[in-house]
Parts: C-alpha cells; structure tokens; sequence
C-alpha cells in the first residue's frame, strides 16, 4: 500500500474549513486529522502544503471534447483536453455523448467510448445528447441509466441539428421521472431564433455581434419556461445548463421557489465577459460566440446574486474550443455559420477563486460550486467532490495568493486563443492528485493518457 501525507494546508470543503492534514492510501483518503494527532502518520511521501488550500478537485459537468459542429469539431481531444483540465484543478468531467440523428443512442454512446477510454488523463463520465426522441430512444435512458449515463441533455435551440419539439421532451420528461434521470435542458427558443438569424442575415448583418442580438435574453426566458412547465406536468426534476440572462434566472427561482425540482448552471464566460466582446472589431468577436450567448454586463448581478442565493447551483464551463485561425473562420461572411462555443476547462477554478479574492463568493462556496455540487448532482458524491475518508483522493493544493496572467501562450488547451487573455488572477493550482496519483506538481504534469476511468453514476444523487 502506498500511502501520502498531504502536511499543513487548510483544508476546505463545502462545509468546512480546518487546518488538517489528510492521509491518502493508494487512490482513496485514508484519513484526516488535526496536525498534532497526525504527526505520527508514516507516510512513503509527503506533500508540504503549508499556506496553500487543499480542496477537492474540481468536477466540470458540461465539457464538450471533439464535438462535431457546424461542420468542424472541437479542437480539443479527450486526451488534449483532460489534460488541460488537471493543469486546471479538475479531476473529473462528464462529457456529452450525441446520439446521431436517426441513429440509435448506443451508437453515440459507444463513438464517445471509443473516442474517451484510452485517451482520458482523469475520471469521465457521460451525458447522453437526445437529438431524435422516439419509443427506441425512450426506451435506451432506462438501459443507460443502469450503466451509469442518468443524465440527458436535450436542445429546445438548433432547429434541424439537435432540437426536439416539446412534445419529444415531454416524452423524455416522464421516461426521466420513471428511471432516475435528471433531463439537462438548453434553453432557447430556437425557431424564433431562426427567424431573427434570416431577417438579419438578409439585411446584410454577417457581423458576430448578431449572433447576440438575435439570440434575445427573452427567448433564453420563454424557453426556460417552458422547460419548467413541461417538467411539472412529467414530474421528473430539471436542469438547465449554461444560463445567462436576468429574466431566465427569474424563471428558475420562481420554480425553486414554488418548491421544484429545477436547478440551474452557469458558465465563467457569462459572469466574467460581457456582449462587447462579440463586438470587437473586425472578426475578433467571433472568438465569443457561443450559446447561450454572452450578454450586456448587468445580467452579471443575476448571475453572481443567482449563485450566493443557490438558485444556480453550479458553475461548468461548457468548453467547447474552435480554433480561431481555422475553425471560427467557417463563419467570417455569416456569423450563424460560426462554430458555438468557448474554450475554458483550464480556467474554471482559478476563475472562480478570483472570485473569492473580490469577494464575490465564500471559499466554501467556492468549493461547493466548482466540485460539490456537480458531484451531488450528477450521482458522484461522496465518491468525488469532497475531502473524506473513503473519498477518491482527487485532491488539489491550491496557492491562493500566486498572481498569474491567462494566456493562450501559456495555456495547455489545444486552441489558439484564451477567451480571458491578459487577466489577472490571484491564485494557481500547485499540486493535483488524482485518485491519490500526483499527476501534477509545481509547474510538471506527470499525468498519462489512458489513466483516467469510465465513472458509472448513480442517479437521483440531487435528491439526496
Ligand atoms: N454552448 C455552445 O456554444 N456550444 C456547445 C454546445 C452547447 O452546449 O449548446
Ligand atoms: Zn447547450
Ligand atoms: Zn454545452
């Protein structure tokens, strides 16, 4: 048995913060106990954390690795972009798995294996995309919710990609509230959308800077909405992801509130960048694009207020990376033929810290919203997400008064661009332990393709 003693830090998990060390065997925590009572531990190594954090690692819920879309796919590899993610602090992602449209769920599932299991630095674990509802279909989350995929995103935007009508996912609602999963839901109404993308289009407007204006803050609202009723008339809870605007959080707390089971998630590109950044000059904005789209700065209040108040209870980051020399090219004459989506999965945690720094959120909170709470969420806790005995030892000791500048030319995403380049941080993770191996330490990464294993979730971990 190999056993590691992490010395001298605070530790911080969403509930507590204590000065402890923690004892690791092999890949899980052995143990946590007050410096004194621990200075008898025999330990084959120890890590000195004095003055730094050690918090659990960091469990991103929505990465989207070498997704197809728009015709090209996102940069990022599962090998490229976990890798990525440990420099970052984060020990797990669960990624989306699209089943093809007209195409069996299994087979999606499958060409995500495929594309997953040897290439994964850290855990993974899986989402199921319903892009083609139908008896087969329904009848496929119950099978994939005893493997351990019991969460689905489905598109209320993409007319002709993802989309399904209401209909279909009032379907998948009442398969979700029967099996145990919790449906995912982005929430945009995609045929009014449509419509806006062709009148703009036709009056010359090619700019990206459309690409937030015909995506109205009221349409993220009426589809949020939506989703909500729909959810109460299946009886199966609800997540939306990557909410932006004001008005959608309203719905969300309104539902909170009248006491449903609806949850919300929302990404560090809506609280740190704003809709100017779609309207850089020349093509620069499209770097931006993604959806839901980046919004006016005062939708940021909503978000951060939404977060210390747990009406969002999450913060993922939706990475989905399109290089800007070749990919968001695609779209330079139509900015609807922009690949959608930013690159961030390195970026989350030092983001949000940043936050605690301002004094935006707690450092539990901190904890709580970066690996807690997805963990809980999606079936993973107490496994991931705190510090426990018994706990997988993914584990980061944080260095939170290190001052780093985000750069593309410093960061280890397979993409040419940071979306927050030049921004000061305070704050870097120094060391990362997954299941109880250092895969990084002081600037070397020491993780490996292929280390990273397939997690099977539990379902109905939110209701717990
Ligand atoms: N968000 C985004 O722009 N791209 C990824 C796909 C999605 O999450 O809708
Ligand atoms: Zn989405
Ligand atoms: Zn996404």
């Amino acid at each position: 048995m190999r056993r590691t003693a992490i010395r001298g830090g605070l530790v911080i998990t969403a509930t507590e913060e204590i000065e402890a060390d923690v004892l690791v065997e092999d890949d899980a925590i052995a143990a946590i106990a007050a410096p004194g009572v621990a200075r008898d531990w025999t330990a084959d190594a120890v890590l000195d954390a004095t003055g730094h954090y050690v918090i659990p690692g960091g469990v991103d819920a929505h990465t989207h690795m070498e997704m197809p879309f728009g015709g090209t796919y996102a940069a990022d590899t599962f090998e490229t972009g976990t890798r990525a993610a440990a420099w970052g602090g984060t020990t797990t992602i669960i990624d989306f798995a699209i089943q093809p449209v007209g195409r069996t769920l299994r087979e999606g599932v499958e060409a995500w294996h495929a594309r997953a299991d040897d290439n994964c630095a850290i855990d993974y674990g899986f989402h199921g995309i319903l892009s083609d509802v139908g008896d087969g279909v329904l009848k496929e989350m119950d099978a994939l919710v005893a493997e351990g995929i019991t969460s689905f995103k489905m598109f209320m935007a993409y007319p002709g990609v993802f989309y399904s009508d209401d209909g279909q996912i009032l379907r998948a609602m009442q398969q979700a509230a029967d099996n145990g999963a919790l449906i995912m839901m982005h929430a945009e109404n995609g045929i009014a959308i449509d419509v806006l993308v062709r009148q703009a289009l036709d009056a010359g407007h090619t700019d990206p800077v459309y690409h937030g204006r015909v995506r109205h803050p009221l349409l993220e609202a009426e589809a949020t909405h939506r989703a909500i009723q729909l959810s109460k008339v299946a009886g199966s809870p609800l997540y939306v992801v990557h909410v932006s605007a004001t008005e959608a959080v309203a719905e969300i707390t309104r539902a909170r509130h009248e006491g449903f089971t609806v949850f919300g998630e929302t990404c560090p590109q809506y609280l740190f960048l704003t809709v100017d950044e779609l309207a850089a000059p020349g093509f620069e904005g499209a770097k931006y694009v993604c959806s839901t789209p980046l919004r006016p700065a005062e939708h940021q209040a909503s978000l951060w207020r939404a977060l210390r108040t747990d009406d969002l209870s999450v913060v993922s980051t939706d990475h989905c990376p399109f290089c800007f020399a070749d990919q968001k090219e695609l779209g330079r004459d139509d900015f609807s033929k922009i690949p959608n989506g930013i690159p961030g999965v390195e970026n989350r945690l030092d983001l949000l810290h940043d936050a605690v720094v301002a004094g935006r959120i707690s450092r539990r909170r901190w904890v709580e919203l970066v690996s807690t709470s997805p963990a809980r969420m999606f079936g993973l806790h107490p496994r991931k997400g705190t510090i426990a005995p018994g706990a997988d030892a993914d584990i980061v000791i944080y260095d939170p008064g290190f001052e780093q500048v985000l750069s593309a030319e410093t960061h280890h995403m397979n993409v040419d661009y940071n979306a927050y380049e030049g921004r000061k941080i305070t704050g870097r993770v120094r060391t990362v332990l997954s299941r109880g191996e250092v895969i990084l330490h002081d600037g070397e990464y020491h993780g490996r393709p292929g280390r990273g294993r397939f997690l099977r979730r539990e379902s109905c971990g939110y209701l717990s």
